[in-house]
């Protein structure tokens, strides 16, 4: 049997949309991510279990684990007589990357299982390809952090699509779901087309600063560049009290307070983990909405998907 699994991801890290995600684990060990296993099997069947799996399309001809069998049957003109488990460990419409993790894991197992030889690119493009068909627009900053761990800058080169970038080990992130939903192609819906050239200033200056700070070692400038000028002003109705919440946050010793990918998940970063503590009593006190809603301290997760019961990543 074939297991793979695929790590939580937040998309855009609050200053570069589309182009900068980065994979997290929870410092507790929780496997925060999606668990997709297969085995050989007389007929195609298809099993969804897990906490979040209720959530999920009931007509499956809308679920990423179909529409993915579907396209390996392409790729490798095999019917499919295999036995497909996903444990659906992420909310849906979280901001976490919920589908991406989907996706990810489903692509790999397959991929290891009908031992296709596609190389990391080619999947990488077959997962974006995938997010895009359920999100309303390509984008690969959920998948390619989930796919190969770290923080990742989709490069779009043709020879180097993703590059990782440097992390600060001493940064902790919090991320706090509400349990409520908030879709991808909605949020992004909502976006203006276009953008002013003062605007587009702004973002790259933010954003290629923050990635000089990075490979510079100067956390504090990266953090006072973490400003969202793309999305964060329109989704911002879309979130209660967003502002307060990162008044409130900041207030309580946080380096930041941005939203995770789309929303309604919130990312703080802090360098200490009694502060980190801090605001985890505090989101979970005023931010959780929903019994099923949670609060995680987090590191960056370096390994991404992997097959499950071995700690190196075996797939690249
Ligand atoms: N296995 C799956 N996992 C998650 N979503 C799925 C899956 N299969 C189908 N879907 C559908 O894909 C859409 C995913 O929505 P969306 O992209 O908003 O979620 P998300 O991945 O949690 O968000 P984000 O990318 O902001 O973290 C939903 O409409 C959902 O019903
Ligand atoms: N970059 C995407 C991430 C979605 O998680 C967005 O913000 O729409």
């Amino acid at each position: 049997m074939i297991k793979f699994y695929a790590p939580a991801s937040i998309g855009n890290i609050g200053v570069g949309f589309d182009i900068l995600g980065a994979a997290i684990i929870p410092i507790d060990g929780t496997l925060l991510g999606d668990i997709v296993s297969i085995k050989k099997s007389k007929n195609l069947e298809i099993n969804h279990i897990g906490k979040f799996s209720k959530q999920l399309p009931k007509n499956i001809l809308e679920n990423i684990t179909w529409k993915a069998i579907k396209l390996f049957e392409t790729i490798t003109n095999k019917k499919s007589f295999i036995k497909v488990k996903l444990e659906k460990n992420m909310p849906i419409g979280s901001g976490l990357g919920s589908s991406a993790s989907s996706v990810v894991s489903i692509i790999l197992a397959l991929d290891h299982f009908y031992d296709t030889k596609l190389n990391p690119r080619q999947l990488l493009k077959l997962m974006g390809k995938l997010e895009g068909s359920i999100s309303g627009s390509v984008h690969y900053d959920n998948v390619a952090p989930c796919y190969l761990g770290g923080i990742q800058l989709i490069t779009e080169d043709k020879l180097r699509f993703t590059q990782s970038l440097p992390i600060f080990k001493k940064w902790i992130w919090v991320i706090a779901w509400p349990g409520t939903k908030l879709t991808t192609s909605n949020a992004r819906k909502i976006l203006p087309k276009n953008y002013t050239q003062q605007i587009c200033i702004k973002n790259s200056r933010n954003l290629s600063t923050f990635i000089h700070a990075l490979y510079t070692k100067q956390p504090n400038l990266a953090i006072r560049v973490m400003n969202d000028v793309i999305a964060e002003p329109y989704r911002i109705p879309l979130i209660p009290n967003f502002l307060k919440i990162k008044k409130t946050i900041i207030k309580l010793g946080a380096l930041t307070c941005n939203i995770s990918g789309s929303g309604p998940t919130i990312f703080s970063i802090c360098n200490n983990i009694n502060i980190a503590k801090r605001i985890k009593n505090w989101f979970l006190k005023n931010y959780r909405e929903k019994e099923k809603g949670f609060v995680h301290i987090c590191t960056i997760d370096r390994c991404g998907a992997r097959k499950i019961g071995t700690t190196e990543n075996e797939i690249i």
